[in-house]
């Protein structure tokens, strides 16, 4: 039985993927062989030695320790474009927010209500402080065109506007996405110099840190309204503040609010709702716990993003599964032991992935403790799995 934690709310649909005669799911294991988790944190969690493998529901995975999995062996999946359409849905409500002053508005009328003043009597002379752009006609500057990013810019052309975009690692796959019209141009800067509206759809990491910073906002238009529905470390804050106190950027919108930003004049902060809808949590489930429940019955990997793709049929009676150093000699040591043991390889299938690799070997006869120890011996295996058909 494999015992599946939990550590956010998971959707009932993709928890049902999970046939119970096999998989056990609660949030309170301490011996769990998978996690399925959303956004909670998990830098500073201990992971049990049982631990083979954790599926983020969701596309970002920076609050998993991705390095200390993968020295540990531990297989990290996420769930590739299953909530776009709900992000590209809240960017094009972002964009009209940082348009018109909508938040703005809503509070204005609520605080004549409350004040005693009926409402309707006032509206026609308060709403001018509320004014603002049509997003029709105007130029929408995206900085990566992955899976939101291009969803993003095709429903953008849609509604009549221009748009640019950046991505220095566009996958073939995205960019057979992407309408013909949407401008794909070579560097940040020739999209920061054109857009009217800014967006970022690219993950965080070391490198991605701040990429809206000072530099970045000095080469934009005066009046750019930008929108970050990607993470908050994305676009630098004091850079920002200090750009909209200036009258550069005239309205930000982000999905990450912190105390600061919640209280900065020019700013609408949200609550981390790009994915929040039933279809987007329903999509990211599934998709999570199919390939938690493939990787640990069968050994194959799917959508992971720090080891290889690789599915292989079965053949033969067993399995062993071994994640290791992308380093020369690997494979020929493997199969050493195998055939000093007059062991047949059916089928054995090796790939990498960075510094990393993953070697799925089928095999005739069932092996002993032995052999599998001596597979974990060899100079840079970090975890064997030996799984039965
Ligand atoms: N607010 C939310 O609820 C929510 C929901 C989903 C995703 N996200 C965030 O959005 C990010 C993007 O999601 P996605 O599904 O589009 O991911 P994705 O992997 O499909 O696309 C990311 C794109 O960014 C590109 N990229 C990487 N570095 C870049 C750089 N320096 N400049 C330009 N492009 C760069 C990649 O080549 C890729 O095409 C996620 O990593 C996550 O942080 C937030
Ligand atoms: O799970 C969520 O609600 C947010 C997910 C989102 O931030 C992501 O990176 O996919």
């Amino acid at each position: 039985m494999f015992h599946i934690k939990t550590m956010n709310k998971i959707s009932a649909l993709g928890l049902a993927e999970l046939p119970r005669d096999r998989f056990a799911v609660a949030d309170d294991f301490d011996d769990e062989d998978g996690i399925l988790v959303r956004s909670a944190k998990l830098h500073d969690y201990e992971f049990p030695t049982e631990l083979r493998a954790i599926a983020r529901a969701g596309a970002g995975t920076n609050n998993i320790p991705i390095g200390r999995c993968s020295e540990a062996g531990i297989v990290v999946f996420n769930t590739p474009g299953a909530n776009a359409n709900a992000v590209k849905e809240l960017v094009l409500c972002a964009m009209l927010i940082a348009s018109r002053d909508i938040a703005g508005g809503l509070q204005w009328v609520k605080n004549q209500a409350a004040s005693g003043v009926e409402v309707s009597e006032v509206v026609e002379k308060g709403k001018a402080a509320f004014v603002g752009p049509e997003i029709y006609k105007k130029t929408l500057g995206i900085i990566g065109l992955g899976a939101i990013g291009a969803l993003v810019g095709n429903v953008a052309l849609s509604m009549g506007m221009e748009v640019y975009g950046y991505d220095p690692y566009l996958s073939v796959a995205n960019a057979l996405r992407l309408d013909r019209h949407i401008h794909v141009v070579k560097s940040a800067q020739e999209v920061y110099q054109h857009a009217d509206y800014l967006t970022i759809h690219v993950p965080y990491n070391d490198a991605t840190k701040d990429t809206i910073d000072t530099a970045a906002l000095a080469q934009m238009k005066d009046g750019v309204r930008i929108i970050n529905l990607a993470r908050g470390e994305l676009v630098n804050d004091d850079a920002i503040l200090a750009a909209i106190a200036g009258g550069k950027v005239a309205r930000y919108v982000t999905d990450f609010p912190t105390n600061r930003l919640v209280q900065a004049e020019g700013v609408v902060c949200l609550p981390h709702l790009g994915a929040s809808t039933p279809e987007s949590e329903d999509n990211c489930a599934v998709m999570a716990a199919q390939e938690l429940q493939d990787y640990l019955e069968n050994g194959n990997i799917m959508n992971s993003v720090n080891l290889p793709t690789l599915v292989q049929e079965w053949s033969g009676t067993a399995r062993i599964c071994v994640i290791h150093r992308n380093i020369p000699g690997t494979i020929a040591s493997i199969t050493k032991v195998l055939s000093d043991q007059k062991v047949n390889v059916e089928n054995m299938t090796n790939k990498s992935k960075g510094e990393y690799a993953y070697t799925v070997v089928d095999i005739a006869t069932q092996v002993s403790d032995a052999e599998l120890d001596a597979i974990r011996g060899i100079e840079g295996v970090l975890r064997v799995r030996y799984l039965t058909h």
